[in-house]
Formats: C-alpha cells, structure tokens, sequence
C-alpha cells in the first residue's frame, strides 16, 4: 500500500456585496469573500493538499486566477476536476480533515452540509471528511474580520 500526504492553505479577504461560500455551502452573512472565483477558502485549501500530496502543483497551474475563464468558478466544480485528476493516477482519497478560521458567523449549523457537499463532489463517505471551525480569539487579520482562512491535509492512498 502507497501513501502520501498533503497539505493546503488558503485565506480570502472579506467584502460587500459578494457571497460567502465556504465548503461549497452559501451561508447567510453581511459579509462575503472575495477573489476571481466564488473564494471558497475551504475547498482550494482541500484542492491544494490532495494535489500537494502528488507532488501535482497547486490551484494557481490549472485554474490560473488571471484567466477569465474562472471568474466566478465554482469551487466545487473545480475540485470534481481535481479529483478526477488524483483518481485517473490510480490514487484513492483515504481521509482529509481541515480547519476554518473565521471570526463570524458561527459555522457550526453549516458543517455537515459542507461535509456532504464535499463528500458527494468527491465521490467520498461524509465520514472521510473532517471540518473543523475556530475563531483568531480576535487576533490578527482574520480576528479583525478582514479575512476567512481554512487549512486542510489530505492522506491518499494506491494499492
Ligand atoms: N466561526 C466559528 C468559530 C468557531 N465555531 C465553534 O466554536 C467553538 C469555539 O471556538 P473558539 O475559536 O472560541 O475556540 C469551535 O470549536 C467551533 O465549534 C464556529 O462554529 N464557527
Ligand atoms: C481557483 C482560483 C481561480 O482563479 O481562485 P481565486 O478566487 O483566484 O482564489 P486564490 O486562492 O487566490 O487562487 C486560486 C485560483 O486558482
């Protein structure tokens, strides 16, 4: 059995007038993340473990940010394409767990809808993936609401 493991990060600023996506999930808020797709924190940092776990690059070499193309993207989309890519090199996601650190709103009631969205996308049971939620306890740019961060790991497996 071969394994490997990866890990992603990512951190979107805050802004009016655009959604907060997180997980695949629009979650009622006054604020939402910008970027040039829908700025979901959570699933580029899962897109960027399971390609770091390959040593397949990041996000920024198959979705370029400066292409039109992905304006907009849902991040969902792009990740069926990640994991069709992980999958056609014979390799099986075997668990991926993360974290989001978001000031506001509490994303508790929001956790297993993301799990099941990002399960289904992802052709996983709900149990393979783990997301977590924490606060900055006020401190730095995402204490001050400025930003959302998530970091996510991601172990594969191959017979
Ligand atoms: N945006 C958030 C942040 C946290 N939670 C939940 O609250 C718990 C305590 O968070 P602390 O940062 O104060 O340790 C945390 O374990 C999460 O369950 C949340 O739902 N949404
Ligand atoms: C997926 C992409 C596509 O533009 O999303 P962005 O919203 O630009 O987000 P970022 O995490 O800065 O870079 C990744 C990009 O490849």
């Amino acid at each position: 059995m071969n394994i490997r493991i990866g890990n992603g990060y990512d951190i979107h600023k805050l802004g009016t007038q655009r959604r907060l996506i997180l997980g695949g999930v629009d979650i009622p808020h006054e604020l939402g993340l910008i970027g040039h797709s829908d700025a979901d924190v959570l699933t580029h940092a899962i897109m960027d473990a399971m390609l770091g776990a390959l040593s397949l690059g990041d996000i920024g070499h198959y979705f370029p940010p400066d292409d039109p193309k992905w304006a907009g993207a849902d991040s969902l989309v792009l990740l069926s394409q990640v994991n069709q890519l992980v999958r056609s090199q014979g390799w099986q996601i075997g668990n991926i767990d993360s974290v989001i650190v978001a000031e506001r709103p509490k994303l508790k009631p929001h956790i297993n809808t993301m799990r099941d969205r990002l399960s289904a996308t992802l052709e996983l049971k709900s149990d393979q993936i783990g997301i977590k939620a924490t606060t900055n306890e006020k401190l730095g740019p995402v204490g001050r609401e400025e930003g959302i961060a998530a970091y996510a790991v991601a172990l594969l497996v191959r017979d």
